[in-house]
């Protein structure tokens, strides 16, 4: 196939500038990739617009970044929490609840509106409240908790504060209406906010984002009244989306990889069944449902600590494959997981059997409420979970890596998407893996509560652990949250998303990290890059230089002698990159960026200083004639 002449033209305008062909060709393909130049020919105008500033720009951000993971790979430790890098990890199956027919007692709690009274009062006696607030008084709420009527379906209702606060509040509202106030019950995403505000603030409240689907109703509320309630639709189980390859069979399951001789509840027999071999012989619920101590300690240490051989390296690795299926980079490497199975249909056992957890579904009362620290959306528990308790399961579109990679290409800029799943935890046990084998999860236009768990580096209070329910291939598992401490209620839900915050190759760009963790791996990684920029500012800036303006000499020529040892150009002068880039190029008068390899001290007064190029900004940077005219 001829070379696009637009990809060719760009190398040349990079070459001028003094750009190497090697060291733009990464960055120019992911820039390709991310204007998706192939499916639409004029986004190259982004990418050559202003003598190609965008491709620029990236090209030193691309830099920059490799300098920051080259500094930030040496000295951090594995085994205190912060030197987790691996990538997204995760899990599991498709609609076993629909599959299977649950008869169960249905424990539908009360309203909301009473959940939030019986946290609020169950934090007054443990003495954490200073200031019991929430309370309801619609008619609505209190016929549907009398079991008059139907239970109130959810809408996106938007209720006034008057008509929640309750009486004791009602003094601090007749507060002048432009002043706003809050009374909180604790820290904001550990305990129980309620919040009177100004008069054209409403609280968003709705009684169950499940519209019924769960077996506990869960609760939206938004304090602060000025967040537009999230868009999407609730599904308790996944769903395929398109090409993903899950298929789920009784006839695939080996009768050893069954319990078909148990009856009723498999951890009360003598010995363990069959479905108890993935976990040693041992099951790794108690009898009370939570997660054994020996086996979430495991799992906990397999992800705080991941030793080398915990990883495996595909062949070809279907992640790297989905961004760029021409020239695959090398396998990042997938952390090898621990897997729960549960036991299924071609078991004997009953549904009430001990080793039946997460196919139950989601008991545990949750809330969606609006953080305070800018992490949008979050979920918190409304009672007390003891360590080891299943809370919910990640559940979303099932999606091919590639679907993946080509919906996000396709999202508008500021749509926001939920982080996906990789259900890569057992990859390393495959040959090469399909496209169509290579699944995630993806929440955000179909998911459940889950979506909105958000991340907290090293010491979040959930652990996710794969599960296998419904088929024995790897490729397809449930992802299920559990407990890793015990977990107050109105306390926030978080997991360690696992990502990597260096990683700009992710699908999802990396979001700024708000988690407050001590071990928080952006701020560690952003304090590194400050004190690297101080260091700059210090001393270490970039060589500038100037073709003499009566010379004929192109400016990449002169770059380009500038690297032979015996050059007559040398660079005299550094200045700053930032400086510089603010300022644009001047390619009128012949400046140039210069290679960061070749950063110098900063030199300290500029001989000369040069008019900016028109639009540009004003600045008498260290503009420094450094021509040998
Ligand atoms: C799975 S969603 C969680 C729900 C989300 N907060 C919302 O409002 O829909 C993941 C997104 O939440 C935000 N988020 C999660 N954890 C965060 C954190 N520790 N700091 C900042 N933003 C966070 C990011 O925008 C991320 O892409």
């Amino acid at each position: 196939m001829a070379p696009n002449p637009r990809v060719i033209k760009a190398f040349n305008a990079m070459r001028e500038l003094g750009f190497s062909h090697d060291e733009v060709k990464p960055v120019l393909q992911k820039l390709i990739r991310v204007y998706d130049t192939r499916a639409n020919d004029e986004n190259w105008e982004l990418i050559e617009k202003d003598n190609y500033r965008t491709l620029i720009d990236a090209y030193f951000e691309f830099k920059e970044d490799k300098e920051a993971e080259h500094n930030s790979k040496a000295p951090v430790s594995h085994h205190n929490g912060e030197g987790q890098t691996q990538k997204l990890h995760s899990s599991t199956m498709v609609n076993s609840r629909q599959l299977t027919s649950v008869k169960e007692n249905e424990t539908h709690p009360n309203t909301f509106e009473q959940e939030i009274i019986e946290s609020s009062q169950s934090l007054m006696s443990n003495k954490r409240a200073k200031i019991s607030l929430l309370e309801t008084n619609t008619e609505k709420a209190s016929s549907a908790s009398h079991g008059e009527g139907p239970v109130e379906r959810p809408s996106s209702a938007h209720i006034r504060r008057g008509d929640i606060l309750s009486n004791s509040c009602k003094k601090e509202i007749m507060k002048p209406k432009t002043e706003q106030y809050k009374l909180q019950l604790g820290p904001s995403s550990t305990g129980c906010t309620a919040i009177a505000q100004d008069e054209k603030h409403h609280l968003h409240f709705l009684s169950d984002i499940a519209k019924g689907s769960e077996k506990v109703k869960i609760s939206l509320v938004d304090e602060f009244g000025n967040e537009e309630l999230p868009k999407f639709n609730y599904i308790p189980d996944n769903l395929i989306y398109q090409s993903a390859n899950v298929n789920i069979s009784l006839a695939r399951i080996a009768d050893e990889g069954c319990c078909s001789d148990c009856s009723g509840n498999c951890l009360s027999a003598p010995l363990p069944c069959a479905c108890a071999q993935e976990t040693g012989g041992e099951f790794a619920y108690t009898t009370q449902g939570l997660l054994k101590e020996e086996f979430l300690t495991a799992c906990l240490s397999m992800k705080k600590e991941p030793q080398d051989h915990h990883f495996v390296y595909c062949q070809e690795c279907p992640l790297e494959r989905s961004k760029n299926e021409y020239m695959p980079e090398l396998c990042k490497g997938h952390l090898i997981r621990k897997f729960i199975k549960e036991c299924w249909r071609k078991c004997g056992c009953d549904m009430q059997c001990g080793n039946r957890i997460v196919q139950r579904g989601l008991r545990c009362k949750l809330q969606v409420f609006f953080t305070r620290e800018g992490k949008g959306w979050g979920v918190r528990t409304l009672e007390d979970l003891p360590k080891g308790s299943f809370v919910c399961e990640y559940v979303g579109e099932i999606l091919t890596n590639m679907e993946l990679y080509e919906r996000t290409m396709q999202k508008k800029s500021n749509d926001k998407h939920t982080y996906p799943v990789t259900l890569d935890a057992d990859w390393g046990s495959e040959g090469v893996l399909k496209d169509e084998e290579a699944l995630c999860l993806d929440a955000t236009y179909n998911g459940n509560v889950a979506r909105f768990i958000n991340h907290r580096c090293a010491d979040a209070n959930l652990i996710d652990i794969p599960v296998e329910v419904e088929t024995p291939d790897r490729h397809y598992y449930h992802l299920a949250f559990f407990t890793n401490k015990e977990v107050k209620a109105l306390e926030e839900v978080t997991w360690d998303y696992g990502i990597d915050f260096d990683d700009h190759d992710h699908p999802i760009k990396a979001f700024r990290c708000c988690c407050g963790s001590a071990f928080c791996r952006d701020k560690k990684r952003k304090v590194e890059a400050e004190a690297k920029t101080k260091q700059h500012r210090k001393g270490a800036c970039l060589p500038l230089y100037q073709a003499p303006l009566s010379s004929q000499h192109l400016l990449s020529e002169v770059l380009e002698a500038s690297e032979e040892e015996e050059s007559p150009w040398q660079p005299l002068r550094w200045i700053n990159r930032a400086d510089f880039l603010t300022d644009g190029l001047d390619r009128d008068h012949g400046w140039g960026p210069a290679r960061p390899h070749l950063e110098g001290p900063c030199s300290a007064q500029p001989d000369v200083s040069f008019r900016a190029r028109k639009g540009s900004h004003p600045l008498n940077l260290n503009r420094v004639n450094l021509g040998r005219s």
